[in-house]
């Protein structure tokens, strides 16, 4: 099958700052791609060019056929942006705002009020659809305005969509009910990328995911093939008291542990996968350290994407108070 977006050998500088380093993906049509970074990873600097806001140093963008570096205004038409800031509609009702953003992608009058309605009621955004917004964000909530970006992109059909952190300030529910949009929208074809650095809401819908660090993809492929593990695969995280020592460390010598696949140390906490015919040992074995008093808590649950991502990714100023995460196959 064609793809609706092909990039290849993507380079981008800003000064001394490789901002992307060689970066290819693709995305077909019907398919969730999801671009997953930390801050600074370089998800915006790639999304920036393949709307032809910046230029490559070097590579290679297709929108379908389309050179969107020699051709960027054809390339335009193939794809629409929710951008990671907010859409400028002061002034703008969300009606209005989405029947313009329709208008300007070629629909009639009429295609463009029912493609309104049909958001405003897929997002439940029908009690603010007459309310304008006003300057200093007055008006309408962050949530609504990012709800009336999203559909200002997805409301006329475009073969690429692209939504750079679509759910900021948008409520619980609401949430919900853009995700079911968006794979509505690649359901009837379209192809998605979305860029996010939210992994469990990324996870839940996306088909692909590609993880960019310090401008480079690190990893790629399907969620269940980023966790690294099979399915029925399980985590046991351990709780460290404040001052003591890591009962992990040494598990070769120790003859109750069970085998642990990854293990992962964030602060004081100790991620150790395992296989699901382990975990009654695994019980035992924590149940000890608790008693022992070498672990204050502990919890056994499925493996999550979350793991394997921030095994693969530098830490982060978030990690700032868990300077010492470091990611071990054992
Ligand atoms: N216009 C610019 N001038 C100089 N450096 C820039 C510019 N834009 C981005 N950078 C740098 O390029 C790198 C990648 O930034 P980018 O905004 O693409 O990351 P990001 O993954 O989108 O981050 P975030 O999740 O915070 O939006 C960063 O080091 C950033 O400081």
């Amino acid at each position: 099958m064609d793809h609706v977006l092909t990039i290849s050998g993507l380079i981008r500088r800003f000064g001394s700052v490789l901002a992307n380093d060689g970066i290819s993906l693709r995305v077909r049509p019907g398919e969730v791609v999801g671009l997953l970074g930390h801050n600074g990873a370089g998800k915006t600097t790639l999304v920036s060019q393949l709307v032809g806001l910046l230029r490559p140093d070097a590579g290679i963008i297709h929108l379908g056929e389309v050179d969107a570096v020699n051709r960027p205004a054809e390339a335009r038409r193939r794809v629409a942006l929710q951008s990671q800031s907010q859409a400028p509609i002061d002034g703008l009702t969300p009606r209005s705002a989405i029947e313009i953003a329709c208008r300007l992608r070629g629909l009639s009058t009429t295609d463009a009020r029912s493609s309104a309605e049909v958001l405003a009621e897929e997002l439940d955004i029908g009690d603010w659809i007459d309310q304008r917004a006003l300057p200093e964000g007055r008006g309408l909530s962050g949530g609504v305005r990012r709800l009336t970006s999203f559909a200002m992109a997805a409301a006329a059909p475009t073969p690429l969509l692209v939504l750079d952190e679509p759910t900021n300030d948008v409520d619980a529910s609401r949430r919900r009910l853009l995700w079911d949009a968006v794979r509505r929208r690649a359901d009837e074809g379209a192809g998605v990328l979305l860029v996010t650095h939210n992994v469990t809401e990324a996870e839940r819908i996306v088909d692909e995911l590609v993880i960019l660090d310090r401008g480079r993809v690190v990893a790629s492929g399907s969620p269940a093939q980023l966790r690294g593990t099979q399915d029925t695969d399980l985590r046991l995280e351990l709780q460290l008291p404040r001052a003591g020592a890591d009962p992990s460390a040494e598990l070769a010598s120790d003859s109750v542990a069970p085998p642990f696949g990854r293990r992962m140390r964030r602060g004081r906490n100790i991620v150790l996968t395992l296989a699901e015919q382990d975990a009654s040992q695994a019980v035992t074995w924590a149940n000890r350290l608790r008693a022992a008093e070498q672990i204050s808590g502990y919890g056994l649950a499925p493996t999550t994407l979350e793991d394997a991502y921030l095994g693969l990714t530098s830490s982060t100023p978030d990690d700032a108070e868990t300077p010492d995460q470091e990611s071990i196959h054992v």
